[in-house]
């Protein structure tokens, strides 16, 4: 495309994250014609920033925490995690922060692709900035899908921007382990990370603003996590409030109500907000920095030609959730394009309705944290009538087999009028693979009288789904 060439769409997606590709491949194949414009690397955070490489950092540790976990196994386990093969294996993982591959799968999947960044000029019209300095005019027949996502968040703290604190980037990118670690906040981004850089040598400080971590899960997830972070020497602060930052030569100092804390970085993982400001929503009569306000379709309310799906909605900022409403919103998209009925009611093809209903997330923590639907204080805020059964996943001969001295909770959220599952927790090691199962029975609202008949093979972890039904019959 020359510098000055304007082109025409069906579909114009803003950012190549996960969820953008998502969107621009389900149009695609319903037969629109559709362009992706990335400003940085194609495949967005989770590949380069966020999943992938913080589950790289994590994983052998884990690994190594399984086999020692094993009477006899544990022999075997004879030497320390060999960090700076850990930290290659996270550069493979990231392919080394080059999206080569990226840009092949988008070739082969028949979406244009367009690097710079973006701009919305008025309804259905993008201006795209290239690294050269051109210029790009793109209009969309159908749609403009706003996919930008989401970015770190800085509290308001006197100092803080100036000390370069690290972001979740830096955090899952660095080269090497700093001596000394802060760690501002401990939600999932503050617990993943300080568990990982422990285990590759740093000494970490977390501080967390509230008396729990991870404070939207159910509180026995937070507190197995708290227990375990300090079990191995993890400095964990809770109702730490940090007031004021700065850099004396080499090392950041962090002022609290309690005194000071020196580190080699901070991380500042307080959550995040709306990846907004530059993308020109100003121009069609939105508040930039704002998360967009989106229907279950992930249309834009009040703008019928622009969608905003994944982090840039808000509504749930995961990976899987973002592609999940790429899927719906793509074919919403696809249905309006060829002037068929979309159908807006829960659980249509064209709905989100996992966001409210039936998110899953894991929690890559040790141990793991695994959920999906509601949790026990949601169910209650809800008002809707259930009862709520947990019942000790180590005590499960499956569990006995995994792992010696296995420790961990289920926790199940039951409508009792309807007799079906609200939502699941599993706190516990590698509980992360028993969540789909539950996903299943929360979006499927499987009778608990059908569960019965959902016999869990012996000697499996999964035969907590078992337990679980006969603590919930009493
Ligand atoms: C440390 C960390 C770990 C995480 N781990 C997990 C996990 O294990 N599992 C999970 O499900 N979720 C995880 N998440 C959340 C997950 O990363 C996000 O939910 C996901 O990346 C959102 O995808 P997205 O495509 O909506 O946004 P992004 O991945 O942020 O993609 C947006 C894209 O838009 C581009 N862009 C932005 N503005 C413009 C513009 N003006 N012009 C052109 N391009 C633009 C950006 O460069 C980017 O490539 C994690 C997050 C963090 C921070
Ligand atoms: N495994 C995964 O799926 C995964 C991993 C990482 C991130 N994510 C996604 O990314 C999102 C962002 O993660 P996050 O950890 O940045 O946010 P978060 O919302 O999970 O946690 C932020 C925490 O910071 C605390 N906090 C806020 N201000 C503070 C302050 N001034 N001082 C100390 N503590 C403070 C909050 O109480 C909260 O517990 C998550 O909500 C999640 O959706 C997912």
């Amino acid at each position: 495309m020359s510098s000055t060439e304007e082109k025409t769409y069906d579909v114009v997606v803003l950012g190549a994250g996960s969820t953008g590709e998502n969107v621009a491949d389900v149009v695609v194949r319903g037969g629109l014609s559709a362009v992706l414009v990335e400003e940085h690397l194609v495949g967005g955070e989770c590949s380069y920033y966020a999943c992938m490489p913080s589950k790289a950092l994590l994983r052998g540790t884990e690994a190594i925490a399984e086999a020692r976990a094993v009477k006899g196994a544990a022999a075997a386990v004879t030497g320390e995690q060999d960090v700076a093969a850990t930290l290659e294996r996270r550069d493979a993982i990231t392919h080394g922060w080059d999206d080569a591959g990226q840009v092949s799968w988008v070739e082969g999947a028949g979406i244009d692709l367009v690097r710079g960044s973006a701009r919305l000029d008025g309804e259905r019209t993008v201006v795209v900035t290239r690294p050269d300095g051109g210029t790009a005019r793109l209009t969309a027949r159908h749609a403009v899908a706003v996919c930008t996502g989401s970015e770190a968040a800085v509290p308001p703290v006197e100092g803080l921007p100036d000390v370069q604190p690290w972001t979740p980037r830096e955090a899952t990118s660095a080269k090497e382990a700093p001596r000394r670690l802060l760690v501002v906040g401990g939600g999932y981004v503050g617990c993943e990370m300080s568990f990982a850089w422990h285990a590759l040598g740093s000494q970490v400080t977390l501080l967390q603003r509230g008396e729990r971590l991870l404070t939207g899960a159910e509180p026995q997830a937070g507190e197995a996590v708290l227990a375990s972070l300090r079990d191995r020497g993890v400095d964990v602060r809770l109702g730490a409030d940090v007031r004021a930052a700065r850099r004396e030569d080499d090392e950041v100092v962090l002022t609290t109500a309690e005194g000071e804390l020196r580190g080699d970085e901070v991380l500042v993982a307080v959550g995040r907000r709306a990846r907004t400001t530059d993308v020109g929503v100003d121009t069609v009569g939105l508040e930039p920095g704002r998360y967009l306000d989106v229907d279950d379709t992930l249309q834009v309310r009040g703008l019928p030609w622009m969608y905003g799906v994944g982090d840039v909605n808000g509504r749930r900022l995961l990976t899987h959730m973002g592609k999940y409403q790429a899927r719906q919103a793509g074919a919403a998209i696809v249905a309006r394009a060829r002037g068929e009925e979309v159908a807006v009611e829960d659980w249509s093809p064209h709905t989100a309705t996992a966001d409210r209903a039936a998110t899953p997330a894991v929690v890559f923590t040790d141990p793991q944290v695994a959920s999906v639907g509601l949790t026990s204080a949601q169910a209650r805020e809800s008002g809707r009538p259930h009862r709520v059964v947990e019942y000790p996943i180590g005590s499960v001969a499956g569990a006995t087999i995994f792992a010696d001295g296995y420790e961990g909770t289920a926790i199940a959220v039951v409508d009792t009028e309807r007799e079906v599952l609200l939502g699941l927790t599993f706190v516990g090691p590698a509980v992360a693979e028993l969540l789909q199962a539950a996903t299943i029975a929360v979006v499927g609202e499987v009778p608990i009288a059908r569960l019965w008949h959902a016999v869990p093979a012996y000697p499996t972890v999964s035969e907590i789904w078992l337990r679980l039904l006969e603590a919930w019959r009493g």
